[in-house]
């Protein structure tokens, strides 16, 4: 299967220009709207850094693709063939969302949500035809990270999970399909490592350049080479039973948000997007901090092409 001739990306903040941008490198007519025209100016120069992002890979570009941008969302609905929603991750705007998608597109329409961890049944609940609505979770930068999970609902009909495995793969990226469980499995084990980070920190264990120097090169490194279900077989499961017996009643069991991150949330203190967060950014270095990660993703992801899979 091709990617469909066009799309539709509903939400162009951090995630949906990037979405847009590999959709258009692989021939798709992309309409991104946004309720915010200071979303679709910035959007458009996310697009054009993804595009240069993507020239670096080498990703080979399908001709015909093109990304227009549009405050009207019937118009960036009108003829859509797959409709991706990027919303923020708030369940009733995005029920009020995928009601307004239904009524603009036909019902054989694949209409898919790249919610963090919602369940899609929830968000399914109020849609007149929720089969056709399923989870398509792209992570950051979504034009470079290869992996998507793909997540049915109660109702979500094989044929449409079918069609967009399809797709991910059209993309040249993995698929991996799940049963819905808050978070998936992406977040879910993200959060699990972010709880125990935060929780380090806030006991003053380690200062923040030294757990995220840890985590790099400790544990990141070696997980882009070997999953951590492999990572038991190469440690051994003796080893796993002795430190986890004593290890696991220790880790962070947090229910609710870090109290560092509610303090700098409230402070409106909110990473890159405010220029001040878990580290702070003096004048140009968060541009510049995007550059070196952007960089650093394309790096390593053509060196981890050319490996043998583990
Ligand atoms: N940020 C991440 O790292 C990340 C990664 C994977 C998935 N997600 C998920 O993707 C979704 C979008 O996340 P984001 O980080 O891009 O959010 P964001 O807040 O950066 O952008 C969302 C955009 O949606 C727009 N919007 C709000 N209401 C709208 C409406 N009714 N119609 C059209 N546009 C509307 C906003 O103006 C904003 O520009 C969320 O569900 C999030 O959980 C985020
Ligand atoms: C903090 C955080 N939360 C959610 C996601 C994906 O849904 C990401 C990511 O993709 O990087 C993230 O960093």
């Amino acid at each position: 299967m091709n990617v469909p001739g066009i799309c539709a990306v509903i939400g162009s903040g951090t995630m949906g220009p990037g979405i847009a941008a590999l959709l258009a490198r692989h021939g798709a007519d992309v309409r991104l709207n946004d309720i915010s025209r200071e979303a679709l100016d910035r959007a458009e120069s996310a697009c054009t850094a993804a595009a240069g992002a993507l020239d670096q890979l080498g990703t080979p570009v399908t001709e015909g693709g093109s990304v227009s941008f549009e405050l009207d969302a019937a118009a960036a609905l009108d003829s859509a063939e797959l409709v991706i929603e990027a919303v923020p991750e708030e369940i009733g705007l995005k029920r009020r969302v995928l009601e307004q998608i239904e009524a603009a597109v036909g019902t054989d329409v694949v209409i898919a949500t790249n919610t963090s961890g919602i369940p899609i049944s929830d968000m399914a609940a109020a849609m007149e035809h929720p089969q056709r609505l399923i989870g398509m979770h792209w992570s950051n930068p979504p034009h470079l990270i290869p992996m998507i999970e793909v997540i049915r609902g109660e109702r979500t009909d094989s044929a449409v999970e079918t069609a967009t495995v399809a797709i991910v793969e059209a993309l040249g990226y993995k698929a991996v399909m799940e049963k819905e469980v808050p978070g998936f499995v992406e977040n879910r084990v993200l959060y699990a490592i972010m709880r125990e980070c935060l929780s380090l920190l806030e006991q003053g264990v380690a200062t923040q350049e030294d757990i995220d120097t840890c985590v790099k090169w400790g544990i990141g490194y070696k997980l882009a080479v070997i999953g951590p279900m492999r990572l038991l077989d190469m440690a051994g499961l003796d080893i796993y039973s002795s430190v986890s017996g004593y290890l696991n009643p220790d880790l962070s069991d947090e229910k609710g948000i870090s109290p560092m991150v509610t303090k700098l949330t409230e402070q409106n203190r909110l990473g890159m997007k405010t220029g001040d967060g878990m580290y702070p950014y003096a004048e140009g270095e968060v541009a510049a901090k995007r550059t070196d990660i952007l960089r650093g993703l394309v790096t390593v992801r053509k060196a981890l092409s050319e490996i043998t899979p583990v």
